[in-house]
């Protein structure tokens, strides 16, 4: 028999650009012939939900908008096109909501170029909400015995920094250095980083971060409030100093995106992952050129990624640390996250 769904549900609605969420009670959507509905239990807040609500960036937003895009939760109604997903199945919903499926992009697993996508708390509603609705084709299934919350930021910062690694082409026993190790992505990223045979120079600001840093094992931690020649330091880090293989650029201002390509060693990969407001990559030609350095954006992942990704936490190798507050706590944890004071990630809890 089909759960019960009710009519309302608590809901953190963005009313104008800037917000603040309102915490409030809305009508549940109906999925459409090819959507699930998913009772979500779990939500990871990602910066780019805080990004959405600011107005940042150069991409328009739905509004009144339902935020989030790391939802875990049960699938309680599904459309009569909806192949491939029972009722009663964990899922997980993504930033990428849902693509045309028939686009050059789609067609080649490239689903994150499609110009027809929809992104889940920016262009639609997404999972700061007891209900929401995800395409059944792109819905990431989620093993059962796995418990809910901290899976939740798989969904994105596993994703992402997981499809990044990729990209970055690092092989074991290369040395990737992770640029904004200490938020929600970067811890992710170290432990990924890990379980694929790489070794970590981590780089943030604070003593917290330092410590969740070296706990996740990273080699190094270089404090970017502290260090006077931060260049140096990364190269300090790698055993023949001539810097590091790989950067992930994960950090929420710009300067990091215009420093890498000089600790970067010749032929390193530096792959633009965060999206800080109004920001520029700028290197400089002579040494790009002359150390052949390969300058990349990473965006998320493919419905692929997604699985695999989650497969690496189901298997017991991705153990980064997040924090549990009820959804109504969200405007505290955007506080908290303006003022770059998060180690890790904040997962909402939806209320019963
Ligand atoms: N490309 C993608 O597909 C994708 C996916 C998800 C998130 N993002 C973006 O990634 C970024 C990070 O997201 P998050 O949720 O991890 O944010 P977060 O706030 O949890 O972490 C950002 C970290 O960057 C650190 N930082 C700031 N300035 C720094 C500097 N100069 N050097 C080193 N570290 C610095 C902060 O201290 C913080 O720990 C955001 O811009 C987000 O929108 C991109
Ligand atoms: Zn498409
Ligand atoms: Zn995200």
């Amino acid at each position: 028999m089909a759960p019960q769904v009710p009519d309302k549900q608590w809901a953190q609605v963005v009313e104008q650009k800037g917000g603040p969420p309102v915490y409030k009670e809305i009508p549940v959507p109906k999925p459409g012939p090819d959507e699930v509905l998913v009772q979500i239990k779990y939500s990871g807040v990602c910066h780019t939900d805080l990004h959405a609500m600011k107005g940042d960036w150069p991409l328009p937003l739905k509004m009144p908008l339902v935020g989030g895009h790391e939802g875990a939760g049960i699938v309680v109604a599904k459309g009569e096109l909806a192949d491939g997903v029972e009722i009663g199945d964990h899922v997980g919903i993504k930033w990428l909501n849902g693509s045309c499926l028939a686009c050059e992009y789609c067609k080649t697993a490239e689903e994150q170029l499609c110009a027809g996508q929809q992104l889940s708390g920016y262009t639609v509603d997404g999972t700061f909400q007891q209900y929401a609705i995800g395409k059944a084709a792109h819905v990431t299934n989620l093993p059962k015995d796995v418990s809910l919350d901290g899976i939740a930021p798989i969904l994105c910062a596993g994703v992402t920094v997981y499809r990044g690694l990729k990209e970055s082409a690092a092989r074991p026993g290369q040395t990737v250095a992770i640029v904004g190790a200490g938020g929600g992505l970067g811890a992710m990223a170290q432990q990924y980083a890990k379980a694929m045979g790489l070794r970590v120079i981590a780089i943030d600001g604070g003593d917290e971060k330092r410590e969740m840093c070296e706990k996740l094992g990273s080699e190094a931690y270089i404090d970017f409030t502290k260090s006077k020649d931060l260049i140096a330091d990364v190269r300090a880090a790698t055993p023949d100093n001539l810097g590091a293989h790989a950067v992930l650029l994960l950090a929420v201002s710009e300067k990091p995106f215009q420093q890498a390509v000089e600790y970067a060693r010749p032929r390193g990969n530096i792959v633009a992952i965060g999206l800080p407001a109004h920001a520029f990559l700028k290197a400089p030609v002579f040494e790009s050129v002359t150390k052949m350095i390969n300058i990349k954006g990473s965006y998320v992942g493919n419905r692929q990624d997604a699985a695999e990704a989650v497969g690496f936490y189901a298997r017991g190798l991705i153990k980064a640390p997040f924090k549990t507050v009820p959804l109504k706590d969200l405007p505290k944890v955007f506080e908290l996250m303006e003022q770059g004071k998060i180690a890790g990630r904040y997962v909402l809890q939806m209320p019963e």
